[in-house]
C-alpha cells in the first residue's frame, strides 16, 4: 500500500538532471555546464534545492562527464553523482535507484532541471507544502501566453489543425514534488515507455497531479537566447538588492 508523508513531515531530497545533450541549445559542451552570471547553471539548480532545505541531493550527469561536473559542484553538499541515460527518464530512474538507496530515505522528493536555473525559493516550498500535505504528485505551472493549435491531420489541406481555449491550458515547469513510493512504483510500472515529465509517469500510473503556482522566472534555458535572458534576469535582480 502507498502511504502520504504527514503533513508534518516536509524532509525531502531532490534530483537534479543535467544528463541532456543540449541539442537544441548547440553549444559544444553539455549544457548545463553552461556559465550563468558565472555560476555554471548545474550550480545554481543544486543551490537552489539545497536552500530550500533539501536533506539529500542526487545530481545525474551525462556519461563521461565526472570530472567537469565534480568542478562545477564543488563544495555543496552533493550526495552522489549518477550517470544519466539516453532519455530523461532513464535519467531519472537512475537518479531515483541513487536516492532510494541512500541511508534514511526522506518520504518525498523533488526532481529538477539543470536547465531551469532561475527558480524562485517561493516556487519550491509551494511544491513541498503540497506533497507534505498529502498531494502524491505536484506540478508548477503557469498560464500559456501564446494561442495555442493542436495538429489534427495533415497541415497542407488547410483543415489540419483547431485551436484550443487558452484559458484551460498551462504550462509545466520543475521542481516537481513526489511522494517517493509513490514515483518509485510509477516509474516501476512505466517499462521502456517515454514521458516528458514525470508528473506523466504518476499520470500514466493512475495517480492525481496536483497543479501549484509555477513563476514566469523558471523558465528553461532550451535556445541560446534563453540564456542571456537569463542572464539580464540575474543582473536586474542584483541590480535592485
Ligand atoms: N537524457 C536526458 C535528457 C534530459 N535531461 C535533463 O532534463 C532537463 C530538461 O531537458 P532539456 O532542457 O530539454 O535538455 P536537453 O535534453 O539537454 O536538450 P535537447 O532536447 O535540446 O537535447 C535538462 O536539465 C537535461 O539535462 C537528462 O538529465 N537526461
Ligand atoms: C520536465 C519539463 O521541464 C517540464 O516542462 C519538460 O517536460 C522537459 O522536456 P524536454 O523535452 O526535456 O525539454
Amino acid at each position: 500500500m502507498i502511504t502520504s508523508p504527514s503533513a508534518q513531515d516536509t524532509s525531502f531530497g531532490a534530483i537534479v538532471v543535467a544528463a541532456g545533450a543540449g541539442t537544441r541549445f548547440g553549444a559544444e559542451r553539455p549544457k548545463a555546464l553552461l556559465e550563468l552570471a558565472g555560476r555554471p547553471l548545474v550550480r545554481h539548480a543544486a543551490e537552489s534545492m539545497l536552500a530550500a532545505g533539501a536533506v539529500r541531493l542526487i545530481v545525474v550527469i551525462p556519461d563521461g562527464g565526472a570530472d567537469g561536473f565534480a568542478r562545477a559542484l564543488h563544495g555543496l553538499a552533493v550526495d552522489a553523482l549518477v550517470t544519466g541515460g539516453a532519455e530523461r527518464t532513464d535519467s531519472v530512474r537512475n537518479g531515483l535507484a541513487a536516492l532510494a538507496a541512500s541511508e534514511d530515505r526522506p518520504p518525498i522528493v523533488l526532481i529538477t532541471d539543470a536547465a531551469r536555473p532561475l527558480v524562485p525559493l517561493q516556487v519550491t516550498r509551494r511544491v513541498v507544502a503540497a506533497v507534505a500535505a498529502g498531494a502524491p504528485a505536484v506540478v508548477p505551472a503557469v498560464p500559456v501566453t501564446d494561442t495555442i493549435r493542436e495538429l489534427t491531420g495533415p497541415q497542407d489541406d488547410g483543415h489540419g489543425s483547431r485551436m484550443l481555449d487558452r484559458s484551460m491550458l498551462r504550462a509545466v515547469q520543475t521542481p516537481q514534488g513526489f511522494d517517493l513510493e509513490t514515483l518509485l512504483a510509477a516509474y516501476r510500472r512505466l517499462g521502456a515507455d517515454v514521458i516528458t515529465d514525470d508528473a506523466g509517469v504518476c499520470e500514466r500510473a493512475g495517480h492525481p497531479i496536483t497543479l501549484v503556482d509555477g513563476d514566469s522566472a523558471s523558465f528553461k534555458i532550451t535556445h541560446p537566447p534563453d540564456l542571456a535572458l537569463a542572464e539580464i534576469m540575474i543582473n536586474n535582480e542584483r541590480q535592485v538588492r
